[in-house]
């Protein structure tokens, strides 16, 4: 599958001056509230209602949705506010279901991406739809995954397509629900600069309070909407109250945020971006030659630690090393989780230098 101008069809379909805005409850629990939503949603930048109907859960015995009956609550939704409706599908029956219910967009969940069966049948079951079908990242990040998962509903014909980005499982602390590794949708976007790419910032979050800054940082992205959980009391919610927003809070959230041009073209933007970014390319070609030296002096100690008969691995000193650049770090604007992750990486490259050293003979 290769990129091609048409995937961006459909979003185009819709004529907006603003990104895409897909919004309602994590789930959908009596009609009063679904149609609450639904009417309270009208009134913002909202134009595709969302609902889940089946609810993957982790643990069983919490509220796995209310099933079919949703689906016309969901239906009356759209006749009476013009919304289009949104629903996640995981297998034939909801397929079935949904498009038996005239469901304008269809996405598939984390957990059922990281399944090429589950996708598999879903693309089955879905084959040459006119319907709009995302793709939300599989849990673990893994960017052939998630592009294998958009290969099978392309290869079954189905034409209007786009990928939701909800942040990936860690087992690491980081202050998300999700971590948003955005590096791997950056590589999606390089890849299929025309596949929509919507943000779900509700699911990297996990709370309400950083969900503006996590669509800040897509929107600067280049991402073409957002699906936003939305509820008209959150903290009555059945599922996932913690990271829901009223409907007023995303109207003032969208006023808010600031959508930038891909592209400037007034020359002074472009005069004093070339010098901006020049001065980049500086930094970068003194950043890898530094790298250079230090994995050379690595090798040294590799060669040191061969004639001693001594271990790799130093973990105290690495410990010293990490402590002591996390607050050199701090001191020049470099969060913690970026610098561990930078020196992690560097410490993994260090140590297969010198398992060529010691092993290979390298020197
Ligand atoms: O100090 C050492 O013993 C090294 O080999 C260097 C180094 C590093 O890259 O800084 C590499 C591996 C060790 O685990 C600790 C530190």
């Amino acid at each position: 599958m290769t990129n091609q101008k048409k995937f961006k069809n459909w979003l185009q379909a819709f004529q907006l001056d603003h990104p895409l805005v897909i919004a309602g409850p994590c789930s959908a629990e009596t009609e009063k509230q679904v149609l609450t939503i639904a009417h309270q949603l009208k009134d913002t930048d909202t134009s595709v209602m969302r609902a889940g109907i089946w609810k993957p859960r982790t643990k069983p015995g919490n509220f796995e949705g209310v099933g079919k009956i949703g689906l016309d609550w969901l239906k009356k939704a759209k006749a009476e506010t013009g919304l289009k409706i949104a629903t996640e599908v995981a297998n034939k029956t909801h397929v079935d279901m949904a498009l038996e219910a005239d469901v304008d967009v269809l996405w598939i969940g984390a957990r059922s991406t990281v399944s090429p069966f589950i996708v598999q049948d879903i693309a089955d079951a879905l084959k040459g739809t006119d319907k709009i079908v995302l793709v939300k990242n599989p849990v673990n990040p893994d960017l052939p995954l998630w592009l294998g998962a958009i290969e099978r509903l392309h290869k079954a014909d189905i034409q209007n397509l786009g990928v939701i980005h909800r942040g990936f499982s860690t087992y690491e602390k980081t202050g998300y629900r999700n971590n948003p590794e955005w590096q791997l949708a950056v590589d999606l976007q390089n890849e299929f600069p025309d596949l929509p790419l919507i943000l779900d910032p509700s699911h990297i979050a996990g709370k309400r309070d950083i969900i503006f800054d996590i669509c800040q940082t897509a929107l600067d992205l280049n991402y073409d909407g957002i699906m936003v959980e939305t509820h008209h009391t959150p903290d009555e919610a059945w599922s996932d109250a913690a990271q829901q927003i009223t409907p007023q809070a995303l109207a003032q959230m969208t006023e808010d945020l600031k959508i930038r041009k891909e592209h400037g073209d007034a020359a002074e933007f472009k005069n004093k971006l070339n010098t901006l970014r020049a001065k980049i390319d500086v930094v970068d070609h003194q950043i890898i030659n530094q790298l250079g030296k230090r994995m050379k002096i690595t090798d040294d100690i590799g060669a040191l630690k061969k004639k001693n008969n001594v271990a790799i691995l130093q973990t105290k000193r690495w410990n010293e090393v990490l402590d002591k650049m996390v607050s050199e770090g701090q001191d020049n604007g470099l969060s913690e989780e970026f610098v561990t992750k930078f020196l992690k990486a560097i410490h993994q490259e260090s140590i297969a230098h010198q398992h060529q050293v010691l092993v290979n003979d390298k020197k």
